[in-house]
């Protein structure tokens, strides 16, 4: 039976049966609150073991599977009843044959680690396992891992991956359970990369974690283990580098990568924030201007007045206050790119100067008689439907044609699930050693409330989320407290009658499984500075046992003054 980091091996009878339960008359009592007071029953009759729900609130599965009335249990089967794992073991024989999970059956395992995780703030890691040679069958693979897994990891295939799910493992002991798991297969298939993700730092969603292990297996090298992670996909582009990892994105920046050898325009619709100057600089940099200059103009921003001077200079005296020639923005890209940023904000006049300029090649300053010629790359951007516009008759047909040789369109934040929690811990490493302060990590509360978002402001909002929460966390884990308000608010309870002498405001709660955690961690250092760093007699104060008070403490990432472990009392 495995309760947080403890495991307990609880014997059945031969024949007969056992009653699981919290309720003091319970045969195994289980002490946690997920678990109703009579839950289920455990049992061997005739030589066969089963398992039977008594009506329980959170119910009973088994791999996964919602167990309805009755059902057998077989050597290696998994078992949750609520918070609480169980492992069927058969104990005269040999150690059973583990059986690999189908892929829904590995997912729904995972989903219910992932409630776990919710609940206990533990972690939980999937490997994926990318074989060289698929000749192997995959019995025998999951045959060969059998020895090297513990009886409560999961293995099981999805999408053509074996995938190892290893609940309370994360960083450094998930990368040596992974490692071992790979050396454990390559003498029999070859070359073998392991991919790592867990949660809550990868995401807390199933496919999120289970795409980003296969991600990072395809990236690793062979015989080798690659643990996920944002500097894994970190695009490099010169001076500036940027996350990209859902399909759609990817997808995206090997379009622009074959539009930036070409001459052609490119427009990039996406709402604010989503991006688009890093997709502009994308083209720029892959292009063969990339040695020219890169200049950008938010159209939106600059009033209509001073317009036409940025984009095309004047000659000094050309009005009041321009007491020096100076050279526009587009004389200045010139033999680079261009990159106009809410083109549509244009107005039409300058839309007309524009077009000409873009069309001809040549531009005049204002107060100038003269014609310059000017070599530009354009990319232009919006947050509208440029087509539409059009229709409207705000924007220039002409220019329309002129800027859209190429349209592609950047996904809002909200649609690429699996670079949130990429980009939310890009962000936070950047922010803190900008701060110069030691790193933080991201609470599975805190992943979650970031995950709900809707990010109206896209990856701009997320930048400016994360750098809130770095200001205000005093560390070393960023909860949901942490986060602005705009983000933990609830959404508009119905409205209630209000009744007489009721309290004008309602009483703040917090989040409870958040509130827990704080406690946790202060008892645990209040016990540890009691004890001057000795972690048996912390765990002892506190009534832990001292595998959990380990697991705990690089959890919540204490750090014993006298840094004491258990190997040296
Ligand atoms: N994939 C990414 N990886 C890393 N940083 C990113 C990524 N996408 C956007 N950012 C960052 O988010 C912020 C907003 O991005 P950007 O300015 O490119 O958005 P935008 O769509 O051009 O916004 P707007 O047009 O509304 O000004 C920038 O600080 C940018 O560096």
């Amino acid at each position: 039976m495995v309760q947080g980091n403890t495991s307990t091996l609880v014997p059945l009878p031969r024949e007969g049966s056992v009653v699981i339960g919290r309720a003091a008359g319970a045969d195994v009592l289980v002490e946690d609150a997920s678990v109703s007071r009579q839950h289920a029953r455990v049992g061997v009759a005739e030589g066969e073991a089963f398992i039977a729900d008594l009506g329980s609130h959170n119910g009973v599965r088994v791999n996964g599977e919602r167990v309805q009335g009755t059902r057998p249990l077989d050597g290696g089967d998994v078992v949750t009843l609520g918070n609480v794992t169980l492992v069927f073991h058969r104990g005269e024989r040999p150690l059973p044959e583990r059986r690999a999970l189908e892929a829904e059956g590995l997912r729904a395992r995972l989903s219910e680690e992932l409630d776990r995780v919710r609940g206990s703030g533990l972690a939980v890691s999937v490997l994926a396992l990318e074989v060289e040679s698929a000749r192997v069958p995959q019995g025998e693979l999951v045959r060969a891992l059998h020895g090297a897994l513990r009886l409560m990891d999961g293995v099981g295939q999805v999408g053509g991956t074996l995938m190892v799910l290893m609940p309370d493992l994360a960083g450094e002991e998930a990368e040596a359970a992974a490692a071992h798991l790979v050396s454990v297969l390559s003498p029999l298939a070859g070359r073998v990369r392991g991919g790592l993700a867990s949660a809550p730092g990868d995401g807390m969603q199933t496919d999120a974690l289970l795409g980003a292990a296969k991600a990072a297996a395809l990236a690793a090298e062979a015989g080798g283990t690659r643990v996920s992670g944002p500097s894994m996909y970190r695009l490099a582009l010169g001076e500036r580098s940027v996350v990209v990892a859902d399909a759609a994105l990817t997808r995206l920046f090997e379009l622009l990568r074959r539009l930036a050898a070409s001459p052609l325009p490119v427009l990039i619709h996406g709402e604010t924030g989503a991006g688009k100057e890093n997709a502009a600089w994308a083209v720029h940099h892959w292009s063969p201007r990339s040695a020219q200059p890169f200049v950008p103009l938010n159209c939106a921003a600059l009033p209509e007045s001073l317009v036409e001077a940025e984009l095309f200079g004047h000659e000094r005296g050309a009005f009041s206050g321009a007491d020096r020639a100076r050279a526009g923005l587009l004389e200045r890209a010139s033999g680079g790119t261009l990159f106009l940023d809410e083109v549509a904000e244009l107005s039409l006049p300058i839309q007309a100067k524009l077009l000409r300029a873009l069309d001809q090649q040549v531009i005049t300053r204002l107060g100038d008689s003269r014609e310059r010629p000017v070599d530009l790359r354009v990319v232009a951007a919006t947050h509208r439907v440029l087509a539409d516009e059009v229709k409207a008759g705000r924007f220039r047909q002409d220019l329309f044609f002129r800027l859209s040789a190429a349209v592609v369109m950047l996904p809002p934040l909200r649609d690429r699930p699996r670079e949130l929690p990429l980009l939310a811990r890009a962000f936070l490493e950047d922010a803190c050693a900008r701060a110069g302060r030691p790193p933080l990590h991201l609470s599975a509360a805190t992943m979650e409330v970031l995950g709900a978002h809707a990010w109206p402001g896209n990856v701009r909002e997320l930048k400016n989320t994360v750098e809130y929460a770095v200001a205000t966390s005093p560390g070393p884990v960023v909860e949901p407290s942490h986060l602005p308000e705009s983000l933990r608010a609830e959404p508009e309870p119905e409205a209630e009658p209000r009744t007489e002498g009721r309290a004008e405001t309602p009483r703040t709660f917090q989040n409870l499984a958040e509130e827990l955690r704080t406690l946790e961690r202060q008892r645990m250092m209040e016990a540890l500075e009691a004890t001057g760093g000795v972690q048996t007699r912390a765990a002892q104060l506190i009534g832990m046992p001292l595998r959990t008070f380990a697991f705990k403490l690089k959890q919540h990432r204490i750090v014993p003054s006298r840094g004491r472990g258990p190997a040296d009392e």
